[in-house]
This record gives structure tokens, C-alpha cells and sequence, in this order.
């Protein structure tokens, strides 16, 4: 069993009692909740007449549905104007903040919590949507939970959860150019597998961890479920503290914070504290990691060859087979020059400002292939204000680049944004399952925001580090 971890600590912390389940109960810090997830859980509550139990802990906004294109009341899609009503309503009763469109703080949920500074170390957060898990880039305790969970949570405050084991995934050296957060957490899937995790808690540390920026952590954090672990973090240091200072919830409450640092300093892990497991990655060695498959776990440097399916663990090669008669590759390619049709920036993996300001120097002075339709989704309206601001919309748009407002988008095709037949798209998002950009024939390939900038431009996967040599426009 894990010691001294900040998983640990922070369990201990917030363990309410032991359930004759062997689960623990444990107080929430935090409920963020969307359209998508929560109706039915507030249907429950209503039908045992029982109320919110903490409003005030509890925050909301609308994503997946939200068209990113004319965001007029009512939405076009019936679907998804009942929904948005019905989230209205919800929070109305119940007296719950809404980050609605009209607040200018609407966007995807693993964006808003942290940029509005309610992400905080050593917090307990729970979602009903599995890239909660994003929120640990903060040092949070950060768990997607499903639909009962989510009305225990409204009703009590309280989740029952088992007790994880802990790996440590330690990252070391320093990232090359054109290599970034996406491309560890990449290879950590493509090594450990997609269910690799199961059963565990990922604790990312290292100097090449170290040496992100705190949205490069949250990149990390928001695929651990896809590495099949419930949750991940990083432990909270001075970047984290930075970012925090800044937020609406500290920056004209410099006492608040001076208060909570102690509590934030004191659930790091220890230098001596004990894991359940270790993993080192080679940092120096990564390249810009693409997928081949369709899952997250199919990845591969963009170099190096695509895998034959003899060459993998027997549970593994029907997958395999499977996935690339899907995508249309053969072993011993390379997936540079895969044709792309669609280029997608955007999703809560890669959609903050950090992302586009490195896409868009990609893009600037270029031009979208003329085959290509590509898409700029901000992970939220202030990301997509700011990035306004600094001109990044600017050179996405001369680019030939689409616009537009800030929504879950392409990254599922919950709203209008989808695939069509079998385009092939190139993605920043989290998930290349078939089906998944709403076309049962499409194709994604998940990368980098650069590497997205770089296909999109290109036509095709193209490695990053060598478009200085493609003429400029
Ligand atoms: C809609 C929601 C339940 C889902 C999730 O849980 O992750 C979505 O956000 C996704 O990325 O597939
Ligand atoms: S952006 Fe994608 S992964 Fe993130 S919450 Fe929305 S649908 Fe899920």
C-alpha cells in the first residue's frame, strides 16, 4: 500500500467513514456538473424529494451540446435546446452557479474550474465525466463518477469510492522541440496500455513534469483515464501556486491564499513516500507521438514504424488488426503522409491558451491545405477572448482556419461538428475510438496542437520539426 503520497494525504483528509462496503465515503470539495451527466441524477433527487445539499459547493456549465457556430436561443437541435433548459432549471432550483454562454465564463468543464481558480490542491473534485481526472494537474483529487454517484454527491456532499493503489510515473530528462505534454502521456498509455491503470492512481513527477506549464499538466492528467487509472496528478509547486494567484478565486483575495498555501504545501508526497508501483519514462527520447488506431493506446512516434500485430502481446493483436483495417495502414509504414481531411484544434485535452499560441505560430504565414477544413474550438469563452486579444484568432482565420465559440465540439460530435463518411482527422482531442467525431467511418489520428497546425497545413501527418522546410506563403 501507497504512504505519504498526496493521494494519500488527501483521502485521509477527506475519509468521512469506512462503508461496511469497504469503501470509504468521502466529502466532496467540489461538484462540477454539465448537461450531459446530470439531469437524471437531479430527476432522482426530485423524486425522493430531497434538495441540493451544498449549492454553494457545486458549479456548472454547458458544453458538449453548445453549437460552436450561431449560439442563438433557442439552439437549433431540439435535442440540445431541452437540454440546456433543462440545466437551467436545474441549477435555477437549486441555487448553483451556471458558467452559461451569456456569463462569458461558459466552456469545457476541465477548462472553467481551473481558470476560475475552484481547482485547488489538495481538493476533492468529482464530475460526472471521465476527463475529471484533468483537474489533478493542480494536485487535486480528481474522479469521474457516474449517474448514482452524481446524485449521492448532490444529495449528501459525500461519494463512496475505493481506495486506489498509487503508481509513480516518473518522467525525466527534458522535452525536445516540437515534443510536448500530449506526447508523454501518449507513450505512457502506449506503454502501460489502455487499461494499464486500472486499479490505480497515477502520480506524475519528474523533471520533464516538472518543467511544464500547469497546462501541460492538465494535457497529462485529462488522458490518465485513458491509461484506464481513475485519476492522476501532479503535486502542487511554485507553477501551480503562479497560476493560482491569478484566478478570480485569489486574485483580489491575496489573503485567501496566503491562508490556504500551508494546507497546499502540506499534501505534497514525501520525499520518502512509498508507491505501489514505479515507471520511468525517458523524457529526452520522446518524439511527436500520433495514433495509428483507434484507441489511445495505438500510438506511435511519428517516425518510427507502425506496429505489426504479431510484434504485440497476444490480448492485444486482434485489436490491432482490427484498428488499422480501420484507418487504412499497414505495418512497417510510417504515419507521416497519412492523408488528413479534417484538422480539429480544440477539446479539454489541448484547447487552452498555451496550445493555440504554439499552433498558431505554426500557422502563421501559411496556409490550410485546400483539401482540409480545419477548426479552432478555445476550451472556453475567456480562452477564446483572450486568444482574440493576442491576434491568435487573427493568424488562425488568415490561415484559413475556422473560428470558433468554445465548446466539446469535434471532440465527440455531440452538436454539429462531426465527420462525414470516412474522413480522416486530425485531432488534438483524447479519444480515436471508431465512431467517436460522430461518423462510424471516420478516422482520427490523436496528436499535438502543433502537429494538428502542422497536418492541417500540410494535408497530411507531418512532423513538426521539419516544416521549416515546407515553403512558407
Ligand atoms: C459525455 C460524457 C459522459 C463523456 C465522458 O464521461 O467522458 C464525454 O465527456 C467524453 O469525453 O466522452
Ligand atoms: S472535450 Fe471531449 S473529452 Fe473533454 S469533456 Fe468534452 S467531450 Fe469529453
Amino acid at each position: 500500500m501507497s504512504e505519504g503520497t498526496l493521494y494519500d494525504k488527501v483521502w485521509d483528509r477527506h475519509a468521512v467513514a469506512e462503508l461496511p462496503t469497504g469503501q470509504t465515503q468521502l466529502f466532496v470539495g467540489l461538484h462540477l456538473i454539465h448537461e450531459v451527466t446530470s439531469p437524471q441524477a437531479f430527476g432522482m433527487l426530485r423524486e425522493r424529494d430531497m434538495e441540493v445539499a451544498y449549492p454553494e459547493l457545486t458549479h456548472a456549465t454547458v458544453d458538449h451540446i453548445v453549437p460552436t457556430a450561431d449560439q442563438s436561443r433557442p439552439y437549433g437541435d431540439d435535442a440540445a435546446e431541452e437540454m440546456m433548459a433543462e440545466l437551467e432549471e436545474n441549477v435555477r432550483e437549486a441555487g448553483i452557479e451556471f458558467s452559461d454562454p451569456t456569463t462569458g465564463n461558459q466552456g469545457i468543464v476541465h477548462v472553467i474550474g481551473p481558470e476560475q481558480g475552484i481547482t485547488q490542491p489538495g481538493k476533492t473534485i468529482v464530475c460526472g465525466d471521465s476527463h475529471t481526472s484533468t483537474h489533478g494537474a493542480f494536485g487535486s483529487l480528481a474522479f469521474g463518477i457516474g449517474t448514482s454517484q452524481i446524485r449521492d454527491v448532490l444529495a449528501t456532499g459525500c461519494v463512496a469510492m475505493e481506495k486506489q493503489k498509487v503508481r509513480k510515473i516518473e518522467v525525466t530528462g527534458e522535452l525536445s522541440e516540437g515534443v510536448e505534454a500530449k506526447d508523454i502521456i501518449l507513450e505512457v498509455i502506449r506503454r502501460l496500455g489502455t487499461d494499464g491503470g486500472v486499479g490505480y492512481v497515477y502520480e506524475y513527477a519528474g523533471e520533464a513534469i516538472e518543467s511544464l506549464d500547469i497546462e501541460g499538466r492538465m494535457s497529462i492528467c485529462n488522458m490518465s483515464i485513458e491509461g484506464g487509472a481513475r485519476a492522476g496528478y501532479v503535486n502542487p509547486d511554485e507553477t501551480t501556486y503562479e497560476w493560482l494567484a491569478e484566478t478570480d478565486e485569489f486574485a483580489d483575495d491575496p489573503e485567501k491564499f496566503e491562508r490556504l498555501k500551508p494546507y497546499w504545501e502540506s499534501i505534497r508526497s514525501e520525499d520518502d513516500a512509498e508507491y505501489d508501483d514505479v515507471v520511468v519514462v525517458d523524457g529526452d527520447e520522446l518524439e511527436p507521438t500520433v495514433t495509428w488506431g483507434t484507441t489511445p493506446g495505438q500510438g506511435v512516434g511519428v517516425t518510427q514504424p507502425i506496429p505489426a500485430p504479431e510484434e504485440l502481446p497476444e490480448e492485444k493483436q486482434d485489436t490491432a488488426r482490427m484498428s488499422q483495417k480501420h484507418m487504412g495502414v499497414d505495418p512497417g509504414d510510417t504515419m507521416e503522409g497519412y492523408d488528413i481531411d479534417v484538422a480539429f484544434l480544440g477539446s479539454c485535452t489541448n484547447a487552452r491558451l498555451p496550445d493555440l499560441r504554439r499552433a498558431a505560430k505554426i500557422v502563421e504565414g501559411r496556409e490550410v491545405h485546400p483539401d482540409v477544413r480545419a477548426m479552432v474550438v478555445p476550451g472556453s469563452q475567456r480562452v477564446q477572448e483572450q486568444a482574440e486579444k493576442e491576434g491568435l484568432a487573427d493568424v488562425f482565420r488568415e490561415a484559413g482556419f475556422d473560428w470558433r465559440n468554445a465548446g466539446c465540439s469535434m471532440c465527440l460530435g455531440m452538436n454539429e461538428d462531426q465527420l462525414e463518411g470516412d474522413e480522416a482527422c486530425a485531432s488534438s482531442s483524447n479519444r480515436n475510438f471508431i465512431g467517436r467525431q460522430g461518423s462510424k467511418d471516420g478516422r482520427t489520428v490523436l496528436m499535438n496542437p502543433q502537429m494538428v497546425a502542422a497536418a492541417a497545413i500540410e494535408g497530411k501527418v507531418t512532423d513538426v520539426r521539419n516544416l521549416s522546410e515546407v515553403t512558407t506563403v
